[in-house]
């Protein structure tokens, strides 16, 4: 008789109702998708719960019902995340077409705004400029809030800083740890509230780890489960295995590239929050960018390659702050898991053994692990020294191609170069047999190991009842070969993250050191890097003393003591500019006994200022601040000029004015006027990189509260021709030359460069201004010309300069005398000045009367020595 065959459809289907009534029990007839869903998952509830079914049939429908929920959640939020992200990209391509009909594009767009609140909104192209749709490109800008700065919290965090610098806490602590105490600092930055974001993603990543281990878990178990019943033949339950293996996979394949995501994204939050914690003690008011030049620490690489420390070292710290924590977090959870189940499996015994052998080749790699951190910090601080050289090579580009000085900027440039390879290659070379005893234990040792303690149980059993159970015997041997590979691998990534955390702590060290620093500068005691100086030895010797009885007296003693070496004193929003007895010293760890310049020097302009009108000086409003065909300001200007010879200290006056040297001696008062009303012109002029002409006229005004404020270009127009620089807008056609991005610094000579001061003094219209050489490089003419409309505008200025032809265009003279650090200050015009004056000419007069003698003298001397 000959069988006829079913069709292959229905051999299928009878196949899936019979795996489905033998393995779970469940009888399928006439079912439709959507009823056999909800059957499937009603039946295999019941048999959870239920207590009358078979353990195995029982534990089968927890399995099978654990990877439904689990694949289903996965799907669930990769399918709603995508919809919420098609949503989104459908609602801005509706709001940009809506737009594009209403409104027609704009040439210019804000780059941010400020809030009532000072926190700032900030547009920053999405696009990258390769882009190119122009129009697109400015639709596509992405709003990144910047809370405002909180000045609470940086007083608060100057304490905790100077406490771990100085620590404070080794003696009051059981146990201390430099770098524990160095991250519990950083991390409060890093992570400020239990509720920010930071947190949360931190919270999601264990939660993901977690459920990665549980994911390992049981896969090994599924593994073993999948061995045994090819072993056994049994095809059907084969099958469900593997059913439940490829459901399984999807929440693991994804939890695995969530945790990836997750390490990236708090790594770059991380970066996010230092870098603005820096910026904002950085660059603020107090100028801590200029003063860390005089901070102690100023010739650590780390501060001296700042730029490298704040770009590169917060990356690397950030990255190795997450990477370790995932290494150490990640094979911590697995270890408890692991051994948990292990311990069923192996009994005590086994779990010891294992451990045991942790424990021991985990002190062995320890003892031999060579010191990465100061190795990664040093080949970092090369790094940084060969960056910055190259940096200082592009801005002083031509001045080292007219020195000809390529063969010497080469010779330095290798040098660095070499120190930065060898010092990356001694961390590889000192890695190397690190590296090759660490691959001998983890690698082959531990799964030795492993073998010989997965085969302790399965061998005792066999012993002991005689029976070679082999299938049930594979299936153990498989799970807990897994198991003990994955806890080797969880063991291996831990004694890994010794080395990632030997590195960290180097990376941790240096971001503490730069954060210090800034901290230590940005305090308004600041002591521009004095240590206790030779006239506090008295102070010192009597410290000395106290350090024998009490120890934490003498270090604040000794702090405050250092900290109030800057005693004099600043009078802010005074109508003038005065300075009373101010030493002039140079700031140096010595402080007040530092090189004196000039001593007690005291003068005013104006020189006479009405007391009531020193508190309401502010800016001109706007209206008048446009109309630049009247003078701008009231009753006559008044002028100071500083004459004296080279390095005698002129410039240093105008730091003193700027407030950015210190006044050491107690009796020094300074008297300023309002931000506002100070401009100070520095001898080297500055331009910004990458800026338009317009934000080079402006500066310090930004070109949003240029266009905030209204201010037109007409004006500026107006400024360049005031300055005779207007021949610069006509290289372009109507303004558009004021919107040019050039490097300004290179394209502007030296002359236009000064006249471009003048044209910033013209637009801020400050009431003072300090001006160092500004008009060494212009000429005569032109220098009459620009000090005249400095006087017809009535400005109060103090010129610093070498050349005494300025005189005729100032009130005051004040001269630094080559002796030491004496100065004579006089009124020109007056009697007094020109009789001093004419003293100087008839004195130069004398001088050269004496000339025909000498030439006699010489003529005399060279016969002589021609006939010797
Ligand atoms: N940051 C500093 N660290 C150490 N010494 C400094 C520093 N700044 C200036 N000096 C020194 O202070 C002295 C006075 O400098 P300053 O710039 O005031 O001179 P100056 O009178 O303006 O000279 P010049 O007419 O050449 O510009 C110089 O000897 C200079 O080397």
């Amino acid at each position: 008789m000959v069988e006829t065959k079913a069709p292959l459809g229905n051999r299928v289907q009878q196949l899936v109702l019979r795996l489905h009534s033998q393995c779970i029990g469940l009888q399928l007839k006439e079912v439709t998708l959507r009823s056999y869903i909800t059957l499937l998952l009603r039946h295999l509830l019941v048999l959870v719960k239920s207590s009358s079914v078979p353990q195995r049939r029982k534990r089968r429908a927890q399995i099978l019902l654990s990877s439904i929920i689990l694949s289903s959640l996965t799907v669930l939020s990769g399918v709603s995340y995508g919809g919420y992200q098609i949503i989104i990209k459908v609602l801005s391509m509706y709001r940009y077409s809506h737009d594009r009909r209403k409104i027609p594009p704009l040439r210019r767009t804000r780059s941010q705004t400020q809030l009532a609140t000072g926190a700032r909104i900030m547009y920053i192209s999405e696009k990258s400029s390769l882009d190119s749709n122009e129009l697109d490109k400015d639709h596509r800008r992405k709003k990144i809030l910047i809370p405002p700065k909180d000045d609470d919290v940086y007083e608060h965090d100057k304490f905790l800083f100077k406490n771990v610098e100085l620590e404070r806490g080794k003696n009051s602590q059981l146990f201390y740890s430099k770098f524990l105490n160095q991250m519990n600092v950083l991390f409060r930055i890093l992570i400020p509230t239990l509720w920010h974001k930071n947190s949360i993603l931190l919270t999601l990543q264990i939660g993901f780890l977690v459920m990665r281990t549980w994911l390992s878990l049981f896969v090994a178990k599924l593994d073993g489960q999948i061995v045994k019943d090819i072993i056994a033949g049994r095809g059907k339950r084969f099958l469900l295995d593997l059913a439940i293996w490829f459901l399984i996979a999807i929440p693991a394949s994804y939890t695995n590239s969530a945790i990836k995501l997750l390490q990236r994204k708090l790594s770059l939050n991380f970066r996010v929050n230092l870098t603005r914690y820096i910026h904002d003690i950085y660059l603020d008011k107090k100028l801590s960018f200029y003063k860390l030049m005089f901070d102690t620490k100023a010739s650590s690489s780390v501060i001296k390659n700042i730029d490298n420390s704040i770009s590169n070292d917060i990356t690397r710290f950030c990255d190795a702050t997450c990477s370790v924590f995932a290494n150490i977090a990640k094979p911590v959870i697995d270890l408890i898991f692991f051994s948990v189940y292990l311990r069923d499996n192996l009994g005590s015994f086994g779990v010891a053994g294992i451990f045991f052998n942790y424990f021991v080749t985990g002190y062995i790699l320890r003892r031999y692990t060579p010191p990465l951190g100061k190795l990664a910090s040093a080949s970092s601080a090369a790094d940084g020294d060969y960056y910055s050289y190259h940096l200082n090579l592009i801005n002083n580009n031509e001045e080292v191609a007219f020195y000809q000085g390529t063969p010497v900027e080469r010779i330095k440039v290798k040098e660095l170069y070499e120190t930065l390879m060898e010092r990356m290659l001694n961390v590889s070379k000192r890695k190397f047999c690190y590296n090759i005893l660490q691959d001998y234990i983890l690698k082959y040792t531990w799964s030795g190991l492993g073998y010989v303690f997965a085969s302790i149980p399965i061998v005792l059993t066999t012993i002991s009842s005689g029976v070679n159970a082999e299938q049930t015997n594979m299936r153990d041997f498989i799970v807990n070969k897994r198991l003990m590979l994955s806890l080797a691998d969880a063991g291996s990534r831990l004694m890994h993250s010794i080395k990632d955390i030997s590195q960290l702590t180097g990376y941790t060290n240096r971001i503490f050191s730069l954060l210090a620093a800034l901290h230590r500068v940005h305090s308004n005691k600041f002591n521009y890097g004095a240590v206790a100086s030779v006239s506090n030895k008295q102070l010192i010797t009597n410290e000395l003393a106290v350090k024998k009885t009490d120890d934490t007296l003498k270090i604040g003693k000794y702090q405050s003591q250092k900290e109030d070496i800057i005693r004099g004193t600043v009078q802010r929003n005074f109508n003038g500019i005065r300075l009373e007895n101010i030493d002039v010293i140079i700031p140096s760890n010595q402080a007040g006994d530092g090189i004196k310049l000039i001593r007690k020097l005291t003068f005013q302009i104006p020189t006479f200022v009405d007391p009531i009108s020193s508190k309401a000086e502010s800016m001109l409003d706007i209206k008048e601040m446009n109309d630049t065909t009247f003078p701008f300001f009231q009753g006559p200007g008044s002028s100071l000029l500083i004459l004296g010879p080279n390095s005698c200290g002129k410039t240093s006056i105008q730091r003193i004015i700027a407030e950015i040297w210190p006044i050491y001696n107690k009796n020094g008062l300074l008297s300023i006027p309002a931000e506002d009303n100070l401009f100070c012109v520095p001898q080297k002029p500055y331009f910004t990189r990458g800026g338009t002409l317009r934000d080079q006229i402006i500066y310090p005004m930004s070109s949003d509260e240029f266009y905030d404020r209204g201010i037109k270009d007409a004006q500026l127009v107006q400024i360049m021709a005031e300055v005779h620089l207007d021949y610069l807008l006509k290289r372009g056609t109507g303004f558009s030359y004021l919107d040019n991005v050039a490097d300004w610094k290179d394209v502007l000579s030296g002359g236009e460069k000064q006249r471009m001061n003048f044209a910033r003094i013209l637009f801020h219209k400050p009431r003072f201004v300090v001006l160092d050489e500004a008009t060494n490089a212009i000429s005569a003419d032109m220098e009459d010309h620009l000090f005249n409309i400095l006087k017809k505008y009535r400005f109060n200025f103090i010129t610093i300069s070498q050349r005494p032809a300025l005189i005729e265009y100032h009130d005051l003279l004040l001269e630094i005398l080559e002796e030491g650090g004496s100065w004579r200050l006089q009124t020109l015009g007056t009697d007094e000045a020109i009789t001093s004056i004419d003293n100087e000419i008839d004195s130069l007069e004398k001088k050269l009367a004496n000339v025909s003698q000498w030439e006699l003298e010489r003529e005399k001397l060279k016969t002589v020595l021609s006939v010797v």
